[in-house]
């Protein structure tokens, strides 16, 4: 009781000793231009800073995105083997989200915090500097938690991020192959599974927020014994004024919280750096290497003349090389048969061509070596027909021509080639009708069809058909076949395919087997050995069928003799 009585003297005293200065500054007047001016100061600054930050975090986050994205769309084609479509979906949305919408945020909230706590240290420092030790106390225990709890902290967020991963891949595959799986009856089997992956990214998003709340905890216990040791040193020093006890002890308190607060904060923004620092890792080192330089002038490749010398291709260093030391020449408007037992290399091969990934050795078109070109000067003056045809979700008109190049009647005109032009003309939109999501309003053999005619518009003096006619019937088959050899017949043609039939009637039948070319001339030639791959392999579908194919063969041989 006689402490507190005597706080209030000495309370009294203070007041009484500066009445007349105090009168003087805080008259009402200039306490309403202070006010005014403290308020429009504060308007004006929060305005700016929003400003600086919007317009930072808008521009920064869209250079990001845009350079991540030409980096994914001309990645390697070995990033896209070693890194999940969970992965890159992952950055494109939780990490862009991030930086588009939390950092800035944080980042703000950490900076005013710190400002104002700056303040109210220095204060508190002002009034009695004694307090200046308990807060440096303070500012390196505080330090002393970011210390321990950051690395791990950054080593949980990490966690999350990579379980987060297999979540989203497993839920698009999952999507993909839906008629597959409730085909098998296999969707307990997938729920366990996305069950096992959800646990997982669950379990390590708990522990985050565990160690968030125990961070709190501890904070929360140190400003509290902060308080009071500050209110234990008025009990010590009674000739405190009572005002500038409150204005201490409320000060302190308000510490407390923002305390808590600036530490999860400044942790958050530190975590979150993280998506930033992902992003940066997709938006550099991603994409291929054009080192190409050579212009053309003239009309390239004129002749389709392809050739191949010493190739080899190993996907990656660690592998057995796929290409094995391959040399063979295609000439000028040869129509050329690749067979081979599946993984033989024949898909490899074409992906050189394409210059796909990077290979050793030569290839040649028309006398230029393609690797002192420009990828896309390679690329463009190839066309294919790939085994898994894609369109996009985008109008039929744009999935065929989607540069705008072609006029309808072009476009109609490579539709009746290949029989589809009744089927898209029933549509109610025609051309304009719009193909779904994965091209499901649309069977394989009509995608496989549509990819044709695209390449009947690019006109391309070498086609590439890889299984071209895999999924489609054998009169569907015949009629591509025939397309093929009228609107390509002044075309260098290489076409992989797992019927004979496709091919037999090919100027040259190239045999693929473990990597290597074992057997390469026209079909007729290489029947007359007994003893090889192409003579086993059509007798393998029976004597009807051997004799039917050979049948072929020779006839096709001599009206090309004649
Ligand atoms: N992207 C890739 N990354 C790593 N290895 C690959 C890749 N593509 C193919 N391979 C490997 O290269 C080898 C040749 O495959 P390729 O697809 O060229 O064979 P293929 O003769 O076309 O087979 P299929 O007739 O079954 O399509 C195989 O052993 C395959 O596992």
């Amino acid at each position: 009781m006689s402490s507190f009585s005597g706080l209030i003297c000495n309370t009294n005293d203070y007041i009484d000793s500066h009445k007349g200065a105090l009168e003087k500054l805080f008259t009402i007047d200039n306490f309403l231009y202070i006010y005014a001016i403290i308020i429009v100061l504060m308007i004006v600054v929060t305005e700016i800073r929003s400003w600086v930050f919007v317009k930072f975090s808008v521009h920064a986050s869209r250079v990001l995105h845009n350079n991540m994205f030409q980096q994914i769309v001309n990645g390697k084609m070995k990033f896209f083997n070693t890194h999940q479509s969970g992965q890159i979906l992952n950055r494109f949305s939780k990490d862009i989200g991030m930086i588009d919408e939390i950092l800035p945020s944080l980042l703000m909230d950490a900076i005013q915090i710190f400002f104002s706590l700056f303040g109210v240290f220095l204060l508190i420092s002002i009034l009695d500097y004694w307090f200046t030790i308990a807060m440096v106390v303070l500012i390196v225990i505080f330090g002393c938690y970011v210390f321990v709890m950051l690395p791990v902290s950054q080593v949980t967020n990490e966690l999350e991020g990579s379980t987060r991963g297999p979540v989203v891949s497993h839920l698009a595959s999952s999507l993909q192959g839906l008629i597959t799986i409730r085909a098998f009856n296999a969707q307990r089997v997938l729920t366990r599974e996305f069950d096992k992956y959800q646990d997982r990214h669950s379990s390590i998003f708990y522990m985050n927020l565990t160690l968030h709340g125990a961070v709190r905890f501890w904070v929360d216990l140190t400003c509290t014994v902060y308080i009071a040791v500050v209110t234990f040193r008025f009990f010590l020093h009674q000739d405190f004024p009572v005002s500038y006890i409150g204005l201490v002890i409320m000060q302190s308190t308000v510490t407390t919280g923002m305390s808590s607060f600036f530490m999860k904060n400044f942790c958050d923004v530190a975590n979150n750096m993280k998506s930033v620092e992902r992003v940066l890792e997709y938006s550099e080192n991603i994409a291929e290497e054009d080192t190409g330089t050579e212009k053309l002038r003239e009309q390239w490749p004129s002749e389709g003349k392809v050739e191949f010398q010493s190739v080899s291709l190993r996907y990656s260093p660690e592998e057995p090389p796929v290409l094995k030391e391959i040399s063979f020449t295609v000439q000028p408007r040869e129509k050329i048969g690749i067979i081979g037992r599946t993984g033989a290399g024949k898909s490899s091969l074409l992906s050189v061509l394409f210059h796909l990934f990077p290979f050793d050795g030569k290839v040649v078109v028309d006398g230029v070596d393609t690797k002192t070109l420009p990828l896309s000067k390679v690329r463009s003056a190839i066309s294919i027909v790939p085994q898994n045809p894609v369109l996009f979700s985008e109008t039929l008109r744009k999935n065929l021509d989607p540069f705008g190049e072609y006029s309808d009647d072009a476009i109609w005109a490579a539709l009746d080639d290949v029989e589809l032009k009744d089927t898209i003309a029933a549509l109610p939109a025609g051309l304009e009708t719009m193909v779904t999501d994965g091209a499901s309003n649309f069977s394989v053999g009509q995608k496989q069809l549509l990819c044709l005619v695209r390449a009947i518009l690019r006109n391309s003096k070498i086609i590439v058909l890889d299984e071209a006619t895999a999924n489609v019937d054998l009169k569907s088959d015949e009629l591509i076949q025939s397309t093929i050899r009228k609107r390509f017949k002044d075309c260098t043609i290489l076409t992989i395919a797992h019927r004979l039939l496709t091919v037999m009637d090919a100027d040259k039948i190239l045999i693929m087997d473990a990597g290597k070319v074992i057997e390469f001339d026209h079909p007729y030639n290489l029947l007359k050995n007994a003893n090889g791959f192409f003579y086993e392999y059509i007798h393998k579908g029976g004597k009807n069928m051997a004799e039917k194919l050979m049948n072929m063969a020779e006839k096709n041989y001599l009206q090309k003799a004649a």
